[in-house]
């Protein structure tokens, strides 16, 4: 089954949000505190995906707001590098800084992140720094969930997805949950149904979903009866190592394994799969194969030390899906 898009657009996707820095342990397997030396790496989910989804051969843009230091420079220039269009990307004048994400790999299975996130510079995005005549331009506008954690970013987003839906661009909404950066899940469960019920596609994990419709233990059916009956016409939802399905509005259903693989950490899996799978449905590949694609790309960045600068091309995906069929 194929998922349309307007053809007529510039751009395949212009994601908005995070753009940060990853501090990836050099050391594995041992705790942070026993952590020497770290790699930079650009991350943040949104710019994460945004670089995956330009390396697989999309025309790709990025709005978001960049701290006016070192790091803010590194970012740009490493995404523009990477094919991602810089032009939307505002350098803050307030002194806000870059946000940090340092990874600490216990084991294969027990990763986490360690968020240095006061003050920084994304979340000040303003919605007067929004331009409609560029998001107009694209097929998808990819929004993520953590940059509607703050205000202004918060207004920013709503405005960027009224702008998207009034000029026929799909929005796509990766719920990208990060507890830290939110009061409670009462507040999460609040923007988060907002951006919901106005987003065509959505992509998110079975707990993210559990945030988003503020229970401890949602199914997903329950969860695509409540955003079918808004603008959703397709829903992902991923359940880690046990694989992923996708629901349509038409009541097919469809489902995907994860690839197996030597991992090395977890994190990264959910970037990568949202960039392979955005960029399969894009080019007309049909939902199950965007789930295949998704899938494949994730077991390939779980393996390797990075998120963004691990992200396959597209041959890597493709030898893979073939290998295991
Ligand atoms: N350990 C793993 N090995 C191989 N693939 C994985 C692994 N963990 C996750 N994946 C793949 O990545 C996808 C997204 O992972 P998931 O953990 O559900 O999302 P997130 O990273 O957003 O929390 C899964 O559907 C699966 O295909
Ligand atoms: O999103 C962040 O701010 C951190 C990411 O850059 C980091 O690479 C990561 O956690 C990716 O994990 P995922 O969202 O599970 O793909």
């Amino acid at each position: 089954m194929n998922y349309t898009f307007n053809i007529d657009k510039e751009f395949d996707l212009i994601a908005i949000g995070r753009a940060c820095i990853d501090l990836n342990a050099n050391e594995y397997n041992r705790p942070m505190e026993e952590t020497m030396t770290f790699t930079k790496y650009v991350g943040g989910s949104p710019a994460n995906v945004a670089i995956g989804s330009a390396k697989l051969g999309l025309k790709v843009g990025f709005i978001g707001k960049l701290a006016d230091d070192q790091h803010g420079r590194f970012i740009e220039s490493y995404m523009r590098e990477a094919g991602v269009d810089t032009s939307n990307m505002i350098i803050d004048q307030e002194g806000h800084k870059t946000g940090l994400a340092f990874t600490e790999i216990k084991s294969p299975e027990e990763c986490s992140i360690l968020m240095y996130r006061d003050n920084v510079a994304d979340l000040h995005l303003a919605p007067s720094e929004l331009d409609e005549e560029y998001i107009k331009k694209s097929k998808i506008l990819l929004v993520s969930g953590t940059a509607l954690a703050k205000s202004p970013s918060r207004e920013a987003v709503l405005k960027a997805v009224s702008l998207a839906k009034r000029n026929d661009v799909k929005v796509v909404f990766e719920l990208d949950y990060r507890p830290y950066t939110w009061n409670s899940i009462e507040e999460t469960s609040v923007y988060y149904s907002l951006v919901a019920e106005q987003s065509d596609i959505l992509i998110g994990t079975r707990d993210e979903y559990n945030v988003m419709q503020n229970t401890a233990k949602g199914t997903n059916e329950e969860t695509v009866r409540y955003l079918f009956k808004h603008s959703a016409d397709l829903v992902v939802i991923k359940h880690g190592v046990e694989g992923s399905c996708a629901y349509a509005k038409s009541g097919a259903i469809f489902t995907a394994k994860s690839y197996k693989t030597k991992v090395l950490k977890t994190f990264g899996a959910g970037d990568s799969y949202a960039s392979a799978f955005l960029y399969a449905l894009v080019r007309g590949k049909g939902i199950e194969s965007a789930l295949k694609f998704g899938s494949a790309s994730a077991s390939i960045v779980v393996s390797k030390h990075s998120s963004s600068a691990a992200m396959p091309v597209a041959e890597e995906i493709e030898g893979l899906i073939a290998e295991r069929v």
